[in-house]
């Protein structure tokens, strides 16, 4: 049996992530935490692993904690940097063996979305990413969103690509955020849950790469995917990619 807790165990993720978790064989829900409580109540004595889902202002926090009682992270929320990661990464090295996973997406659709798309950038003179959420996020744009587009310049530097084309004059900000060179665009709508797009041009012909995740049980599997594989890859590692055979 693996046994799990849930750290922003109330929120929207958290309580499907405690009832997929309960639902799952092999797997037992440990302890439940969330805002105010105390997260130093979980230890290797109760947790093999355990899935953070809070907020990106408490994330590095509590994952930095988890790893200082020494049980295996599984981390969903948005809003980490490379300097965040470096933390981490500094803080594992006293717990050698550990593994902290951070999933920017845990829905294949959009998984598998990036994948495809930095497969396709190096095709194409113009790319743009619109990401499409509930108005109830509280970042933007996405963390999905950010992690696309670094794929998205990753692969048009080692293609050799120049800039991409914008002769824009004035912009009050209907551009969008510019994120390694790729325009990122961010739309909260009500009805809405998780979508994205990535938008690649050439002269007469657009391709449109579009993953719509419209529940959040579309998350569930690769959340017990990646609790699953814990302490298979020790260190910091980042994406659900790594974990399918692509
Ligand atoms: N990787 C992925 O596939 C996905 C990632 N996400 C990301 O997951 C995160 C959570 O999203 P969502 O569930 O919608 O957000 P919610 O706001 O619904 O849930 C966050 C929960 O965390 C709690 N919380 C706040 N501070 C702390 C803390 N210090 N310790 C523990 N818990 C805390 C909140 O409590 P309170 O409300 O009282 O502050 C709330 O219950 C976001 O960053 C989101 O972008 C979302 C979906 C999929
Ligand atoms: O807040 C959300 O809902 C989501 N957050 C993640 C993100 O910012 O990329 C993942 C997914 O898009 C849902």
């Amino acid at each position: 049996m693996i046994r799990v807790s849930v750290i922003g165990a109330k929120g929207r993720m958290g309580q499907h992530v405690v009832a997929a978790v309960r639902n799952a064989k092999y797997m037992e829900l440990a302890l439940t935490i969330d805002a105010g409580e105390d997260i130093t109540a979980i230890t290797p004595e109760n947790t093999d692993v355990a899935v953070e889902f809070s907020v990106p202002s408490a994330s590095l926090e509590n994952v930095r904690a988890l790893v200082k009682s020494g049980v295996h992270v599984v981390v969903g929320t948005t809003g980490w940097t490379e300097e965040k990661m470096d933390i981490v990464r500094a803080d594992l090295k006293e717990h050698p063996g550990l593994s902290v996973f951070i999933a920017p997406n845990f829905a294949i659709s959009t998984v598998l979305a990036e994948y495809f798309a930095a497969q396709a950038a190096k095709y194409f003179e113009s790319a743009e990413i619109v990401e499409l959420h509930h108005p109830d996020k509280v970042d933007a744009p996405s963390g999905t969103a950010l992690h696309t587009a670094h794929a998205l310049a990753a692969a048009r530097q080692a293609a050799g690509m120049p800039n991409i084309p914008d002769n824009t004059q004035t912009d009050g900000g209907s551009r969008g955020q510019v994120v390694d060179g790729i325009h990122v665009h961010a739309v909260r709508l009500r009805g809405l849950n998780a979508h994205e797009e990535i938008l690649f041009g050439n002269a007469g012909e657009q391709l449109v790469i579009r993953a719509d995740s419209f529940d959040r049980t579309s998350f569930m599997p690769g959340v017990l995917l990646a609790v699953r594989k814990a302490g298979t890859r020790a260190g910091l590692s980042v994406g659900l990619d790594q974990y399918l055979d692509l």
